[in-house]
């Protein structure tokens, strides 16, 4: 832009001068002939015998001599002479009758000869009232008066001492809105790479209101909706996760006691069992089975057995480490992991929950309700992915429930 600025005004320091100094000679040409046309009709006027020889000659005459000597601020007598005070010293001019044919010659045209056509054309008619004279056609170029020269010189000068101050404000000017560009352009870049670093909290200072300061009050706008756009995506990604762990945890849940399932049972015993044999670790396994559920189902109503379910599992889970997996294996079994932990550890353990159980306040649920619970203990570490040892726990069970149930086998 400032070199576009600078370059137009250059341009128009050099080329005005040339189009006023044109421009002028044009304009002086015009007046010179207007005054010439003028002179001609003046003479025309005192000489009745104009177009004839003798007129043509005196006129002729008094051209050159008006020409040697212009400008002629006399007043002189007689038939044939003029009263002007012209200056045509610095004028040519060619003088034909209506013809065309030269009385009055100059240039490279010679008295008595026809102008050429292409001559005539571009030659002023001398006009008067309504008739033909004769034609006048300037030659050579249109030299200056001093006094015009002088005032085209000062007037060229002045134009080159505006388009040099027109300059230095251009550049003046361009220098300081520059330097304000460039400070707002680096903010932008700044405040653009530190974006596309991922902080979205970003907004630039606003002077102004030219096409920077749009692209800035853009940027910002764009910066906030991306940041709007941002938080959106991330608290709609944080719903989605939640959503999808508790889904998760859900399908890794039994619904109506709230332990895990026997899915998640089995994700963990496939672990536990092979970190246990790797390393050499303890691991002991339980399964409980309610003793006569069924009689309970059947005396008491399905719901009660629910009931009995669900208080039972919350009475295990008391028990239990953080460490220890319990879940409901099926109808009214459950299985409970334990790392780190023997057998006679495991014993101690289930005899305690199991006599939790059986003093616990059945009646709260239901009139005669009660309940006791029977486990199968096993810590058989065979390299089976623990078949052995779920094998080895349900014969346990079958061994406490057959020695007459409430009892912990292993
Ligand atoms: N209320 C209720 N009952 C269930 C549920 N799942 C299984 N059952 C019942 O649990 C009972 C299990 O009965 P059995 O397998 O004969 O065993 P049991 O009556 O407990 O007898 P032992 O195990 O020999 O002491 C069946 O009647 C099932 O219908 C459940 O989710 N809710």
């Amino acid at each position: 832009m400032l070199i576009t600025s600078l370059a137009a005004i250059s341009v128009m320091a050099l080329v005005s001068p040339l189009l006023l100094e044109q421009r002028f000679e044009d304009l002086t040409h015009k007046e010179h002939l207007n005054q010439f046309v003028e002179l001609i009709q003046r003479f025309k006027k005192q000489d009745p015998d104009w177009g004839s020889p003798q007129s043509s000659a005196a006129l002729a005459s008094q051209l050159a001599q008006i020409q040697a000597q212009s400008p002629i601020p006399s007043e002189q007598q007689g038939n044939r002479s003029l009263v002007l005070t012209m200056d045509l010293s610095h004028s040519e001019y060619v003088v034909t009758d209506p013809n065309g044919h030269i009385f009055v010659a100059a240039g490279e045209y010679q008295v008595g000869e026809q102008l050429p056509p292409a001559a005539l054309k571009r030659a002023t008619p001398l006009s008067q009232n309504s008739d033909v004279l004769g034609y006048a056609l300037k030659t050579g170029t249109t030299n200056l008066n001093n006094h015009d020269s002088t005032y085209l010189v000062t007037l060229s000068q002045s134009m080159l001492i505006g388009a040099a101050a027109g300059l230095m404000i251009t550049l003046l000017l361009s220098l300081t809105m520059g330097r304000q560009l460039i400070k707002q352009l680096r903010n932008l870049t700044r405040a653009a790479m530190e974006m596309s670093k991922g902080n979205l909290d970003q907004q630039v200072n606003i002077k102004g209101d030219d096409e920077v300061a749009i692209l800035a009050r853009e940027f910002n706008r764009m910066c906030q909706e991306l940041q709007n756009t941002y938080a959106e995506l991330t608290a709609s990604n944080e719903t989605i996760k939640a959503q999808a762990e508790a889904m998760q945890e859900l399908s890794l849940r039994d619904e109506l006691t709230g332990l895990h399932n026997r899915r998640y049972f089995n994700q963990q015993f496939r672990l536990m069992h092979h970190q246990a044999m790797r390393y050499g670790d303890p691991l002991t396994l339980a399964l409980g089975d309610i003793d006569h559920f069924k009689l309970i189902n059947d005396r008491y109503s399905h719901q009660i057995g629910d009931a009995v379910l669900r208080q039972l599992a919350q009475l295990m889970q008391e028990e239990v480490r953080e460490s220890d997996v319990l879940a409901r294996y099926g109808g009214e079994e459950f299985v409970l992991l334990m790392p780190q932990t023997s057998n006679d550890q495991a014993e101690a353990l289930l005899n305690r929950i199991r006599t939790k159980v059986e003093s616990w306040p059945w009646e709260k649920i239901c009139k005669g309700l009660a309940v006791t619970i029977s486990f199968g203990i096993s810590d058989k570490l065979e390299k089976d992915m623990g078949h052995s040892m779920l094998v080895d726990a349900d014969n346990k069970l079958y061994q406490a429930k057959d020695q007459g149930r409430n009892r912990v086998c292993i």
